[in-house]
C-alpha cells in the first residue's frame, strides 16, 4: 500500500494480518494516491466524558478502518475471534482488547459496531442490545432470516436500544425506506463481482444466482449483504441477480426501482478495500460516517 504525506510524528509498522501500513500516533498522512482513506491513526487524544464510546466485535478490514479514523467517536473496546486481532488494534487505538465476547459487551461502551459475519449478528446480537448498547449491523445478510431480523427487534424494544444498519456498499439505500411508505412495484438488485471475490473460477461473465435476498445471502454470505439491507430498508422482497465477471474490477451494484415515485436506476462501481476484495471500500466510509454523525446536531439523509 501507498502511504503519502509521511511527515507525521509516527511510525510506519505494517498491520500482521491485513497488511495494513499503519502510522502509529498522530500522523497528518489520512489518504494514499488514490485519495482513500489509509488505517493512520488520527484518534487517541481528549477524550471528554460526553464522546461516544464504541466496541468493535470485528477488528479485520473495516474495524482498521473505523478505529484508525475514530473521530467524534472513541474505540474503547476491541473483540475478534482472530487471536491477536483485537490486541494489536487497541495497542494502536487505545481502546481496551477482550479475549472473550463475554467480558467484551460488559465494556462501557454506548454501542456496538458488528463488523465480523453474520454468524456474529446470529450469535451475538441480541446480547449486545440486552446488555444495554446499540448494534451498528455490518453483516446484514444475517437480518434476510426473517427470524433473526424479529429476534433483534424484539430485543432493542425490551431493552430500549436501537439497531442501526448503514448504507453499506448501496450508495443511495435511505431513499429506498420510501418502499414503506408508498410502496416499490419493481425493485432489482444486480450484482457484480470479480469471480475471486466470490470464490470462483469462471473464464466469462456468467450469472451465479438468481431469486430472493435471503437465499442468495446463504449462498454468498461474505458478498451480497447490500441484498438484505435493500430489502430491509424498502419492506419488501426483491429480485437478486448476481454476476461473476473476470474483467470487472469493481464491486458493482446496479439497482433498478419502480415505483409511484418514478423510477431510478442507479449504479455504483465500488473499488474493493485494498484488505478484503470482497468488500467494498465504500462500505467502510459509510459506517464511518454513520458513527461521526450520531454526535452532528444536524444530519442529512432521510
Ligand atoms: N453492509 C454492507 O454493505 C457490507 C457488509 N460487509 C460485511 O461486513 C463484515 C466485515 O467486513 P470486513 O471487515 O471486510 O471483513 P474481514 O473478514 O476483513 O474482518 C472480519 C473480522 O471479524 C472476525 N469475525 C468473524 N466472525 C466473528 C465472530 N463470530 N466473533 C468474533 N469475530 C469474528 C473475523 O475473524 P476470522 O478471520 O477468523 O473469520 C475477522 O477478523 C463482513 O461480514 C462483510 O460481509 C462488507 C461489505 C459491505
Ligand atoms: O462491499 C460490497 O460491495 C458488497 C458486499 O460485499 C456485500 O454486500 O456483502
Amino acid at each position: 500500500m501507498v502511504m503519502v504525506g509521511m511527515q507525521g510524528r509516527g511510525v510506519a509498522v505494517t498491520g500482521a494480518q491485513y497488511g495494513i501500513d499503519v502510522l502509529i500516533g498522530k500522523g497528518s498522512a489520512q489518504e494514499d494516491d488514490n485519495g482513500r482513506l489509509h488505517a493512520a491513526f488520527i484518534g487517541g487524544e481528549d477524550h471528554s466524558s460526553s464522546v461516544l464510546r464504541v466496541g468493535l466485535l470485528g477488528c479485520g478490514n473495516i474495524g482498521f478502518l473505523i478505529a484508525a479514523h475514530a473521530d467524534g467517536f472513541e474505540v474503547a473496546a476491541l473483540y475478534d475471534q482472530a487471536p491477536g486481532l483485537a490486541p494489536e488494534l487497541a495497542g494502536r487505538c487505545g481502546g481496551t482488547a477482550y479475549d472473550s465476547f463475554e467480558t467484551f459487551v460488559s465494556a462501557d461502551v454506548d454501542l456496538v459496531v458488528e463488523a465480523a459475519s453474520p454468524a456474529a449478528v446470529r450469535v451475538y446480537g441480541e446480547a449486545v442490545l440486552r446488555a444495554g448498547k446499540d448494534l451498528v449491523v455490518m453483516s446484514v445478510g444475517a437480518l434476510a432470516d426473517p427470524a433473526v431480523l424479529g429476534r433483534l427487534r424484539e430485543a432493542a424494544i425490551a431493552s430500549g436500544r436501537r439497531v442501526r444498519i448503514p448504507s453499506g456498499a448501496v450508495m443511495g439505500l435511505d431513499n429506498l425506506k420510501i418502499g414503506r411508505i408508498g410502496g416499490i412495484d419493481r425493485l432489482v438488485l444486480r450484482t457484480t463481482k470479480n469471480p475471486a471475490s466470490l470464490g470462483l473460477t469462471v473464464a466469462e461473465r456468467v450469472l451465479v444466482f438468481k431469486g430472493r435476498a435471503e437465499e442468495c445471502v446463504r449462498a454468498f454470505p461474505k458478498n451480497i449483504n447490500v441484498s438484505a439491507a435493500i430489502a430491509i430498508a424498502a419492506g419488501q422482497e426483491i429480485e437478486v441477480e448476481l454476476w461473476a465477471d473476470p474483467t470487472v474490477d469493481r464491486n458493482i451494484h446496479e439497482i433498478f426501482a419502480e415505483g409511484p415515485f418514478g423510477d431510478a436506476c442507479l449504479q455504483v462501481r465500488n473499488v474493493p478495500s485494498p484488505d478484503n476484495p470482497a468488500t467494498s471500500y465504500l462500505a467502510a466510509l459509510s459506517v464511518l460516517t454513520l458513527l461521526r454523525d450520531l454526535s452532528e446536531p444536524i444530519v442529512v439523509g432521510t
